[in-house]
């Protein structure tokens, strides 16, 4: 555990640490399935330039939201050994610092999505990011085991900020894609939150592993997990995807299903971070094969 300040470090340095913080892994999957619910809004290719301001503009109001997330955490993940490397939680950049950058990031993202997008998309990422920093960070999580249920409704927005991006209105085809990451998160962190179970508990978090035990927690993944492949199967019924999409999510699906129902019934703590690991994968692939289907319509 690290929670001493270290010698400073130079500007270079700082900046690198901030733009960990970004969380640019999970950043990358949540823009990508911005780009596709961008792509899905279109009939043929977005037209480049917006594509890209949209990607940009949502990219920097997450990276925000990340840092964020990470400042009001440092103490929480100073005592978790997943997160105590955290710039904030070493105290390698301070808390202004933190601030100030993710400020400079989330308002430049605003500004792009006001100025060459829409409003109603501008203002979507805006609740975007309340819901993360705010409701999901200060407020349920550290409140309830059930916090990602509602809090992962945030991660869920981005293929939807995306579909109002290119048209400037909602309609049902991206609300079924908000449900399939909605329906999606809780088996994708649970996973996680068992195999690190000992971190939450050290940590003081009211994750479900901690409060309800392995057992109750694999049952919910399962419960999840039966949900979301019911709710992958929208985009056929409604027309928005056909038979390769179908082929593809039906394999995603039983594999899922098959790692649900293996924790139920034999955990480990090796299996637990396999379904983590395949949750990202599945998710990934959900999206290119919405994707190609698309394409081979053309
Ligand atoms: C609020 C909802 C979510 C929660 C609580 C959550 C939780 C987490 C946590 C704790 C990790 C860290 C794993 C580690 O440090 O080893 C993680 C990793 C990851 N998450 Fe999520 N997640 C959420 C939503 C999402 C969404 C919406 C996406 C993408 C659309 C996503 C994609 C990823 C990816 C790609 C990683 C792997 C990052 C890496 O390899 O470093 N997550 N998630
Ligand atoms: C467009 C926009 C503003 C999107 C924001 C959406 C967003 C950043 C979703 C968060 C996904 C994420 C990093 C979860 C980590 O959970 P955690 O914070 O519980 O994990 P940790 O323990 O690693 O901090």
């Amino acid at each position: 555990m690290h929670t001493v300040a270290t010698p400073s470090l130079s500007l270079g340095q700082r900046l690198t640490a901030f733009s960990h913080l970004c969380k640019p892994r999970v950043n990358s999957l949540i823009v990508f399935t911005a780009m596709i619910g961008m792509c899905l809004a279109t009939p043929d290719f977005p037209p480049l330039l917006r594509f890209t301001v949209a990607s940009l503009g949502i990219a920097l109001v997450s990276f925000a939201a990340a840092a964020l997330n990470c400042l009001v955490e440092r103490t929480v993940d100073a005592k978790m050994a997943r997160t105590s490397w955290r710039a904030t939680a070493r105290g390698d950049i301070s808390p202004l610092e933190t601030v100030t950058l993710a400020t400079a990031l989330g308002a430049a993202g605003l500004w792009l999505l006001h100025s060459y997008i829409n409003d109603l998309t501008m203002w979507l990422t805006l609740a975007t990011f309340v819901g993360y920093t705010v409701i999901y960070t200060l407020i349920l999580k550290p409140a309830t085991p059930m916090n990602i249920v509602i809090g992962g409704a945030s991660g869920a927005m981005p293929p939807l900020l995306g579909w109002t991006a290119m048209t400037g209105q909602v309609s049902a085809e991206p609300l079924v894609l908000f449900l399939i990451i909605f329906l999606w998160t809780p088996p994708h962190f649970w996973a996680l939150a068992c195999y690190r179970r000992d971190d939450y508990a050290r940590s003081g978090l009211p994750m479900l592993p901690v409060t309800h035990g392995i057992a109750f927690t694999c049952q919910h993944i399962l419960w999840y997990t039966v949900m979301l492949a019911a709710a992958s199967l929208i985009p056929v019924s409604l027309g928005m995807s056909g038979t390769f999409y179908l082929i593809a999510i039906s394999l995603l699906d039983l594999v899922f299903l098959g790692y649900a129902i293996a924790l139920c019934r034999n955990y480990s703590d090796g299996l637990a971070r396999r379904t983590f690991r395949y949750s990202i994968l599945y998710l990934t692939l959900l999206f290119a094969a919405l994707f190609a289907d698309r394409l081979i319509v053309f």
